[in-house]
């Protein structure tokens, strides 16, 4: 029996179906709060208190919600379409975002093709008529999809589904998507349009599955409506807005446009007296894509997994927001993580200029897919310890971007002779040369390395040749290479009552052939500023930093 302690409450803040919630009370390190149908204000108020925060499309994740963000490090999109959560205060504030785009894509893409198939031989009507008294037979004459050309506008998971349904129904399926650069899909199936405007003369049939933006907004207007065939019938169970509803009404009225079917709109819902809402050649549907028992569930349950398995380190599935981090390392690119993290805070107190560029250059193929962790790993630190807003994997590089710093990693598969290895470079603004500094104190380096039992090492700083094991209270102490200097730093620390645990000394000749060292010393505590200040007055010594690193366990 698990003996694990709840730790990690995940508030479900829209209603999702019970499997996934049922999931989440089975889980022996989850609370559930359900707050289903819960507004914005009352949302904003308790967000925080929770870990994670699952939502449908029903609720929006705004700026002001993220605003006093507590304990929230993850929100779980239980769908695919993140429009209703502000992902640029999400990330600023170092807030995971996922998604399940996976999970409802066949339910979406059935019902777009439903609709398809409803407007196609006018179904809607059909049925208002019949269920008023009528039998109209003459007047609901409808089309066949077969022989047909539909338009498939973005080509992705959906898309794709809707024309596999539509060759299957005997179409000829041609698509429109800029990031498909191809002449042809599916096996030379589906053709593949290069520009939305050529497409839309040529097709009998339309469909939308493309996100909202500012690319897609209003791409369907009156204007391209007028090059339509003039049966032309168009789906949208994208987003509202993708096809210009007033435009929409307008092509309808005039005979531009067929038949439209609708599931979203763009105010949901759409008032009472919205024009699609009785038009006669619109079906419409209250926005149903992905309302399916087998959809809804596999969405409640991935987005629980997702959330759970985040806040657990076990992966990140479905980021929205995440830009390639992983949590799920191999035990060397772990180890990799946590000795560039100590990596930085090591050169960090030698950085007294600011920074505008870090590359962190990464050797043998094992870390090669670790990469961006291991980078923003390095910013986290670098920036974590500067910056007085909280700073995680998630913002570290908005916030780097916000700075105008750059950031750079350069990886290569092939191994040193020593094996892996990893060199953290941070440079300072060149016009930050002032008479105190050097140029060559602009750009600090620092390099360090894993072996086989995976402890980490510092291999060089700044031109320091070393074998060091970075860990607990250290004092780095630069000065001129001459005899009495151990001595006298070795006097300072035990005055104040400072045991040097161990020592490491490096030496190094400038161009100039002046020889300089690097004292790096391992204190049983950390040394007060009085006692770092005396050190670095004492004759000889040119730099004296304090850091405080992690212990050890492992190994
Ligand atoms: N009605 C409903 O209940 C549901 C609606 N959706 C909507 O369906 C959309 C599509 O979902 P998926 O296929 O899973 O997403 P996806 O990301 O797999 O596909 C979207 C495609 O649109 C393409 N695209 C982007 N900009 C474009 C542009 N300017 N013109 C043409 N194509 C462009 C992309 O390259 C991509 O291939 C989502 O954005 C979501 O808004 C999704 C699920 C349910
Ligand atoms: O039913 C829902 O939650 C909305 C589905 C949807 O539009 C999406 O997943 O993007």
């Amino acid at each position: 029996m698990s003996t694990a302690t709840k730790t990690f409450s995940i508030l479900a803040a829209d209603k999702l179906a019970k499997e996934g919630l049922d999931w989440i009370e089975s889980q022996p390190d989850a609370t559930l709060a359900d707050h289903a149908g819960i507004d914005e204000k009352q949302l904003a108020e308790i967000i925080g208190q929770h870990d994670a925060v699952i939502v449908r499309s029903g609720v929006n994740i705004t700026a002001e919600v993220l605003r006093n963000p507590g304990s929230l490090k993850v929100i779980a999109r239980a769908g695919v379409g993140v429009d209703n959560i502000d992902l640029a205060a999400a990330t600023e504030k170092g807030i995971l975002v996922v998604n399940t785009a996976e999970a409802s894509t066949l339910t979406t893409a059935e019902h777009a093709f439903a609709l398809l198939l409803a407007t196609a031989r006018q179904i809607g009507p059909a049925c208002k008529t019949l269920a008023a008294g009528g039998w109209d037979r003459s007047k609901f004459k409808g089309r066949q999809l077969a022989g047909k050309t539909l338009g498939v506008v973005g080509f992705g998971r959906i898309g794709q589904a809707v024309a596999e349904r539509a060759l299957a129904f005997e179409m000829d399926v041609l698509a429109f998507d800029p990031f498909l650069n191809a002449e042809t899909a599916m096996d030379g199936r589906v053709k593949v349009i290069r520009d939305f405007k050529d497409l839309v003369p040529k097709v009998d049939m339309i469909t939308f599955h493309v996100p909202l933006n500012d690319h897609t907004r209003g791409m369907l207007n009156l204007e391209v409506m007028k090059t339509a065939r003039p049966h032309l019938i168009v789906i949208n169970a994208a987003r509202g807005g993708v096809v210009d509803e007033n435009d929409l009404v307008t092509a309808l009225d005039e005979g531009i446009i067929a038949a439209a079917g609708f599931d979203v709109f763009t105010t949901e819902p759409p008032a009472a007296d919205h024009p699609l809402r009785d038009h006669p050649k619109a079906l419409v549907t209250p926005h149903l894509g992905a309302s399916t028992v087998e959809a809804q569930q596999a969405v409640s349950i991935d987005a629980a997994k997702s959330a759970l398995a985040y806040l657990r380190g076990e992966g990140i599935k479905g980021a929205v927001n995440a830009g390639g981090i992983r949590v799920d390392l191999s035990p060397i690119q772990a180890a990799y993580a946590d000795l560039i993290d100590r990596m930085a805070s090591l050169i960090g107190p030698m950085i007294t200029r600011g920074i505008c560029n870090v590359t962190l250059e990464l050797r043998g193929s094992e870390l090669t897919s670790a990469a961006s962790t291991l980078e923003r790993t390095a910013l986290t630190r670098l920036l974590g310890d500067r910056l007085d807003s909280p700073v995680n994997l998630i913002n570290v590089s908005a916030l780097a971007r916000d700075r105008s710093i750059t950031c750079k990693t350069v990886t290569s598969e092939v191994d040193t002779p020593g094996g892996t290895q990893a060199t953290l470079v941070v440079e300072g603004p060149r016009d930050a040369v002032d008479t105190a500094t050097h140029p060559d104190d602009l750009t600090r380096r620092i390099v360090g390395r894993v072996y086989d039992d995976l402890r980490p090492r510092v291999v060089e700083i700044n031109g320091y040749h070393m074998d060091m094991i970075p860990r607990g209270d250290m004092i780095l102490l630069q000065n001129e290479d001459r005899p009495g200097m151990i001595g006298m730093v070795g006097s300072v620390m035990g005055e104040a009552g400072i045991n040097i645990a161990d020592m490491t000394i490096s030496r190094r000749a400038s161009s100039e052939g002046n020889v300089t060292a690097l004292m790096l010393l391992k204190v049983d505590a950390a040394p007060e500023p009085k006692v770092l200040e005396q050190v670095s007055t004492c004759a000889g010594i040119l730099k004296a930093a304090a850091v405080k690193l992690p212990s050890i366990t492992a190994g």
